[in-house]
């Protein structure tokens, strides 16, 4: 049975404009926060206080925290690898953060430049922070369904770190198919082993559409109980350490899809078809995103 609701968390802001060649201007990147605000988006994702030399495209971290305009209700969570980043992140305002992990020792090191073990050591050291300041901290596994570097991730492994994040204190894990590699069949043997060690409700997917497996993918997640995923909209994005990886499921096809099932969600697809426009307007490029290229041959 599919959930009756689904939290749409969406990550166009950070996993999309980190992935950009030049460099989107800072207002640019708030009113995209401030449009997606306005559609009903519960989680937006807005940026990563990570090293500006790794990741040039979010070094206005600051800024554009402090530059948003936060509603009530809506959480603006951060990327932080480390604790110099939660350090920074809440300095900037930020009232949640994500840790990132990965079920693969090679894409670790190219991401964040340690070991697994090492990169547990230090959001351990996160976890510590944040329970002392009462923010809550969500974990993404990367590699769930394959490695650009190490090929196929076994479904053990996925679920050993999902384990370890989740014990430590995550109260989500998002499980990101990093390249979009996975298919139903994947993703299924994956789930099933990953929910032996963490509770169906803490769970999200968090799918690229490389391979154009994504919504199939999203879908037979929601059949074994998901109720959280990760979107982009206008399908912007991919990862700077997995070349050729595209972007996340568009926002506005997953929200399409929920839609035709009857699963709420809170988001208006029309505002944010709107703002899916004003994005693609502004990178000057085409949009990812089906359901907004069909309403544009309408
Ligand atoms: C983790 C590090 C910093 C290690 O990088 P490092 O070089 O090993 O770090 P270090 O501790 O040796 O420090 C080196 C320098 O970086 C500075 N530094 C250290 N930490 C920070 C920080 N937080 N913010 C700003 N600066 C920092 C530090 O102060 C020092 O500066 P220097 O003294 O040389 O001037 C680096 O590897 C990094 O920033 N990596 C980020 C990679 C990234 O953002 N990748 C994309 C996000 S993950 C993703 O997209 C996947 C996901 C989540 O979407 C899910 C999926 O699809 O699978």
């Amino acid at each position: 049975a599919f959930p009756q609701r689904v939290k749409v968390v969406e990550v166009g802001p950070r996993d999309g404009l980190q992935n950009e060649k030049g460099v989107v201007p800072t207002p640019v990147k708030i009113r995209l926060i401030d449009m997606l605000s306005e559609t009903g988006l519960p989680v937006i994702e807005a940026t990563s206080f990570v090293s500006p030399r790794w990741v040039p495209q979010m070094a206005d971290h600051a800024e554009v925290m402090q530059g948003i305009n936060k509603l009530p209700g809506v959480s603006y969570p951060v990327l932080t690898p480390n604790l110099k980043g939660f350090q920074a992140a809440v300095a900037a305002g930020a009232k949640e953060v994500s840790i990132f992990g990965a079920a693969s020792e090679l894409f670790t090191k190219k991401n964040i430049n340690c070991s697994i073990e090492e990169s547990l050591e230090r959001f351990s050291e996160v976890m510590n922070a944040a329970r002392a300041a009462s923010i809550p901290v969500r974990g993404y596994v990367s590699c769930v369904l394959g490695c650009p570097y190490e090929g196929k991730i076994s479904a053990a492994k996925v679920a050993e770190v999902s384990k370890k994040m989740y014990s430590m204190g995550c109260y989500e894990i998002s499980l990101g198919d990093t390249i979009g590699i996975g298919t139903p069949g994947s993703m299924k043997e994956m789930l099933a082993a990953v929910m032996k060690e963490v509770p169906v409700g803490a769970l999200a997917v968090h799918c690229h559409d490389t391979y154009g497996q994504a919504l199939a993918n999203i879908l037979v997640a929601l059949q074994m109980g998901v109720s959280v995923v990760d979107a982009s909209v206008a399908g912007l994005g991919g990862c700077p350490y997995a070349q050729g990886a595209s972007g996340n499921v568009a926002t506005e096809d997953l929200v399409y899809m929920l839609n035709g099932l009857g699963i709420h969600t809170g988001v208006d697809l029309q505002k944010l078809m709107d703002t899916g426009t004003f994005i693609c307007n502004a990178l000057n490029r085409r949009t990812n995103s089906k359901v907004s290229q069909a309403a544009c041959r309408l």
